[in-house]
Parts: C-alpha cells; structure tokens; sequence
C-alpha cells in the first residue's frame, strides 16, 4: 500500500467514463491532503529558491516569454531531486494512464509533468495543449497543489465547452482531466501564488490510428 493512498478509490473509472462521455473531468479530493501538503511544499521551495522559468508559449524552436499571455513559472518533474512524493505523484499517473488504456482504447504510453507556480496576478490565456509542436499530446491533467483555497481567491481555470463555460477552482486535491486536441481552457488570474503539477499523456508517434 503506498503512503500516500489515493482519498478516492473509484476515481480512474469516473475519469474515463466523463471523458468518454464529455472529453472532461473535475474530481474533487482525489488527491489525499498528505501528498498534496507535500507536493505543493516542494513546488513553493523551487519557487522561493528562483529554480522555476519563465514559461514560454509557440512551438518547439519558436517559443516566447510572453507574461501577459501566459504567466507561469515550471520545471519538469524529471529534473528535480526525486521526492517520495514526486514518486507517488508518477505512481498515481501510471495508475491513471492504465485505467485510460483500459477503458478508452488509447495507447497512452508516456507522461510528462512539469510543477507550475502562478504568481498573484498571472494567469494564461485561451488555448489548446494539442499544437503543432506538441501532436503527441493525447490527454492533459492538473492537479492543484494549494490546501485552504478560498471563494474569492481567483485563479480559476476555465474550460470553454460547447455547452458553455466550467470554472474549477485551484483547490489542492482537485484533479481535472481532459482531451489535449480539443477542449479550449484559460487560467485566471488569483489573489495569490496558484501551485500545481501539470502533465499529459501522450501517445506512441507511430499510432496511425490516433493521428
Ligand atoms: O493550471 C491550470 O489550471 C491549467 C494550466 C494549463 O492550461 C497549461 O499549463 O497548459
Ligand atoms: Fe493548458
């Protein structure tokens, strides 16, 4: 049993029922109280030490710093210290990455996760995950790092549905998922720093089936 267990147990078969359903799912509580305490830890000490960058948006080779477009700062999951909760974060992805293959047919076979640290006033505007520079990118995740999110805090993240608008609130525990190639999102900016850990699951590049 890992020491950090998962608060909701039937959450991955939720997950790709919405998704199969709708393209999108909000799980609230996903993640236990534990692993996000230290999760969201480790992202604020990458931040206060400056071992965050500047995000940049456009394809690979022609990226840019722009802050008023996207604000964020990150580094990838794979270049800091390994953590006993950086581990269990992957081990919970892989988890999430079977019960996809499992039960949407999609040979997810890798997963890329990078910490991302908004700071107050940031955000990131409309877009998609799924561009030219990035066609592997099957489906994308978030989870929120920031324990004791209040109403009022900001820093929503707005999906633009077909249905209309969904705002999620950055709540540590929160998970959202959703297909990378089609479900237009933005993050609003908060009153305060917005922790989390982004990643997407992408698939094998010789798919013709998934093109
Ligand atoms: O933090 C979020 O809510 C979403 C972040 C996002 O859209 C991205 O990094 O591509
Ligand atoms: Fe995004």
């Amino acid at each position: 049993m890992s020491e950090f267990p998962l608060a909701l147990g039937d959450c991955f078969e939720r997950i790709a029922d919405d998704l199969v359903a709708r393209r999108w799912s909000v799980q609230e509580q996903a993640l236990s109280d534990k692993l996000v305490g230290q999760l969201g830890a480790v992202c604020r000490q990458l931040w206060h030490r400056d071992d965050l960058t500047p995000a940049a948006v456009g394809p690979a080779g022609e990226e840019l710093i722009i802050p008023s477009i996207r604000g964020d700062y990150t580094r990838w999951l794979d270049d800091c210290p390994p953590t006993a909760a950086g581990a269990a974060f992957l081990q919970v992805m892989d988890d999430l990455r079977a019960a996809l293959n499992r039960n949407l047919f999609v040979g997810l076979d890798s997963f890329e996760t990078h910490y991302a640290l908004y700071p107050p006033g940031a955000g990131y505007r409309k877009h998609l995950d799924r561009f030219k520079g990035s066609p592997l990118r099957q489906v994308s995740v978030v989870a929120y790092l920031n324990q004791a999110w209040q109403p009022g805090d900001g820093g929503e993240l707005r999906l633009h549905l077909e249905e209309g608008m969904h705002d999620v609130a950055p709540r540590g525990g929160t998970l959202v998922v959703f297909m990378s190639d089609s479900v237009v999102h933005e993050v609003l900016p908060a009153n305060r720093e917005r922790a989390s850990l982004v990643g997407w699951f992408r698939r094998r590049p010789d798919n013709p089936l998934l093109r």
